[in-house]
């Protein structure tokens, strides 16, 4: 058996494990990265339309800052969010950009002067200021209140991906390519590595490390319908959910983005809406407004998509051959706009679907595309209840997008996890968490343990197809537990979700080779989805509220009083069938933004018995603070940098701030 010593085990080689096995590398521990593919073809690379972060740079940009970002995030959430999170992320994510610049992200810029942009459907000037010249350039996404959104085109993913991948090379972090984690090898409460599968020649080793960390982005692939690529099986969730001890929370909350081509499910970014680009429907109607008059088609993507989807149930569906849809129509944006800043999205349309977007509308409809539920950890990325377990990125629940993420705050999150929690596993590999007694029986256990689970498949003469019960699930998981959810079918999903399970333990393959062997590696990843799924629909169906992208049915209304609490799945062993759910209540008492309506989406809640108390509190802060500046008022209201690694404290500078008055200065 072979066995691989390290100090930082990071299991992904996307954004999130790229950057957090930086952080660990620079303070001086060695650091392996596990990936299922080359690091460069991690699914991060797919994003497209940018990073939010509050630089305030373009004109429609100005005056942005923090506070702004972080109402944004949390009414985006649907007040599910952490708000300390939140806070952490708005204050770091300045910072994540310029590193990003430097580290060689040719970000697209400004140009001062004249630029017609399409805003509301209407052809606009906007003029970008001189000393702007040169700047980070900001686009329009969903749900904010300022233009944002930072991008190289509509290729952000690759180029930041790119960058960061080539930083770990230069910091001599091994990506051991072509390995997938099977288990995490732990022992009372700790966790010490996994027992990794080499994906060409199927042999196990064990992987043994001070810390472990989680980064295997998002679970997708558990619909039929996905924007998400065919390795985000939410496989690393599964692996922690396995431990039985260690909680994945708020599964329930599966975001569904407006635009996904139709029928492929290959997204079209957000950045197309944001740029000007309008929903249309049958008969040629812009629809949006008619629905949402504040935020239009910008409105958050939980309430774009159920628009449309109640907008086709009234039969203003555009029929084809494949099943209904509706119009994204970019058109108006012009051919030099489109093949400049919508080049992949131009690409895209051209060759899967033949469509020329500089002259046609492109089909969509909402499909899977962000898991915002995923392994608990504390606001410094370590799980509660395994030490020597971090998580970060789309995998981990940390918890900063609540109900609902909102457009480019994932590869931003990722970036920024990865410089947070980074240093948090490095300070536990120099503290007293960093030893650990590991006894050689238990690897044995553990790696013999995984060798019988394939074994047991590739010997087992006859039993159920492994594409087929993983096909079923997907097709259940869209037709039940998608955008609108009601009782009966969740009831129902989760009946048929156990039977798969159970069916899952009999799989038998028609090829038995232990090495490269796809059905091999369909037959034991669908059991862990599975279980997934499992906590996904079960958490769906006793959450009977709705909240952000989480909508049921027969219980419409956000329901503060009973739900304003955070799901907790674990998973009892290895013989149940359903995960253990319990709940985490958020203290409102402690919101710097106490629950209210979101600005967009219904205005209909029942309040938690504490915000009205809670809201008179940061009404009187603020008014007694009122001519000592925003930070002061902030630090009042929800004291959070303590949890921040000292480097990446204090304020981000904006040139607005730097051509202020002095005494403006100092206000602020
Ligand atoms: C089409 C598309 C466009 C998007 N556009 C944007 C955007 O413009 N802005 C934005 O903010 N967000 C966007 N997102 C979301 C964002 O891209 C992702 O949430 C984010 O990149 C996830 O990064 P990650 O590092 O957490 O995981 P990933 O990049 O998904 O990386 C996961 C890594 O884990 C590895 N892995 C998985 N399982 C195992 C295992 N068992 N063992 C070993 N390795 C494993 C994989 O090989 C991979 O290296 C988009 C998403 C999609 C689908």
């Amino acid at each position: 058996m072979k066995i691989i010593h390290t100090d930082v085990l990071v299991i992904g080689a996307g954004l999130a494990g790229l950057r957090l096995a930086i952080g660990a590398r620079r303070r001086g521990f060695e650091a392996i990265i596990l990936s299922l593919v080359p690091a460069k073809r991690s699914h991060s690379k797919a994003a497209q339309g940018g990073m939010q972060a509050s630089l305030g740079n373009a004109a429609k940009g100005q005056g942005d800052n923090e506070d702004i970002h972080f109402e944004d995030t949390v009414r985006g959430s649907d007040w599910g969010a952490d708000q300390d999170v939140v806070r952490m992320f708005v204050n770091t994510a300045p910072k994540a950009v310029r590193e990003l610049a430097a580290w060689g992200v040719p970000w697209t810029r400004i140009r001062k002067g004249d630029r017609e942009v399409v805003i509301n459907g209407q052809k606009v000037t906007i003029t970008e200021r001189d000393e702007a010249e040169g700047l980070l350039a900001q686009r329009d996404f969903g749900g904010t209140k300022k233009w944002r959104t930072c991008h190289v085109g509509d290729a952000t993913g690759h180029a930041m991906l790119t960058a960061v991948a080539d930083r770990a090379i230069a910091e001599s972090i091994p990506v051991h390519e072509r390995t997938e984690a099977l288990a995490l090898i732990h022992e009372n409460g700790r966790c010490h590595g996994a027992v990794v599968r080499d994906l060409v020649t199927g042999e196990l080793s064990a992987y043994l490390s001070r810390a472990t960390a989680i980064a295997t982005g998002g679970a997708g692939r558990l619909y039929r319908s996905t924007t998400n690529a065919v390795i985000s099986e939410g496989i690393g969730s599964a692996l922690a959910l396995e431990t039985g001890c260690c909680a994945l929370g708020n599964m329930e909350a599966v975001q569904f983005h407006p635009t996904a081509i139709f029928p492929a499910g290959i997204l079209v970014t957000e950045g197309c809406r944001g740029d000007g680009g309008l929903l249309k429907d049958a008969d040629g109607h812009r629809f949006m407004p008619d629905y949402e008059p504040e935020k239009k088609e910008l409105a958050s993507r939980d309430v774009v998509s159920r628009r449309m989807e109640e907008h086709i149930r009234k039969g203003k569906g555009v029929h084809s051959r494949f099943g209904e849809h509706l119009w994204l129509d970019i058109t108006l944006l012009g051919e030099k706009h489109i093949r400049h800043n919508l080049r992949e999205v131009w690409e895209i349309c051209h060759y899967f679907l033949g469509v020329d977007p500089v002259k046609d509308p492109i089909p969509v409809r909402p499909a899977q595309h962000y898991t915002m539920g995923g392994v608990r950890t504390r606001s410094t990325g370590e799980c509660p209840t395994m030490r020597g377990l971090f998580a970060a990125g789309e995998a981990a629940c940390w918890d900063m997008h609540g109900f609902n993420r909102l457009g480019g705050n994932s590869v931003a999150e990722t970036v920024v996890a990865g410089m947070i929690v980074g240093e948090t596993v490095a300070d536990f590999c120099a503290g007293a968490g960093g030893d650990a007694s590991l006894s050689p029986a238990l690897v044995r256990e553990f790696v013999a343990r995984e060798q019988a689970k394939l074994d047991a498949l590739t010997t087992r003469a006859s039993g159920e197809d492994a594409s087929a019960i993983r096909r079923e699930m997907q097709e259940l998981m869209s037709a039940k537990v998608g955008i609108f959810r009601v009782g009966a079918e969740l009831d129902e999903a989760v009946e048929k979700l156990q039977a798969l399970l159970v069916r899952s333990r009999s799989i038998a393959l028609r090829a038995s080779s232990p090495g490269a062997n796809p059905e091999l590696v369909t037959a034991y990843r669908v059991q862990k989805m599975l279980k997934l799924a499992l906590t996904v629909a079960h958490g769906a169906q006793v959450r009977t509220e709705s909240r952000g992208a989480h909508f049921r049915q027969d219980h419409p209304r956000r329901d503060d009083a009973q739900w304003l609490k955070r799901t907790l799945a674990t998973w009892p062993d290895e013989s149940a069938t359903l995960p253990t759910l319990a709940y985490e209540a958020l203290d409102v008492k402690r919101m710097e933004l106490p629950p209210g309506w979101r600005g967009y989406g219904a205005k209909d809640y029942i309040d938690h018995p504490d915000t009205a108390a809670r809201q008179a509190e940061v009404d009187a802060v603020k008014s007694r603070l009122a001519g000592e500046g925003r930070l002061a008022v902030q630090q009042a209201l929800l004291p959070y940098e303590h949890l921040l690694p000292e480097w990446l404290r204090g304020p981000n500078e904006r040139l607005d701030e730097r051509f202020a008055a002095p005494a403006a200065r100092a206000a602020e």
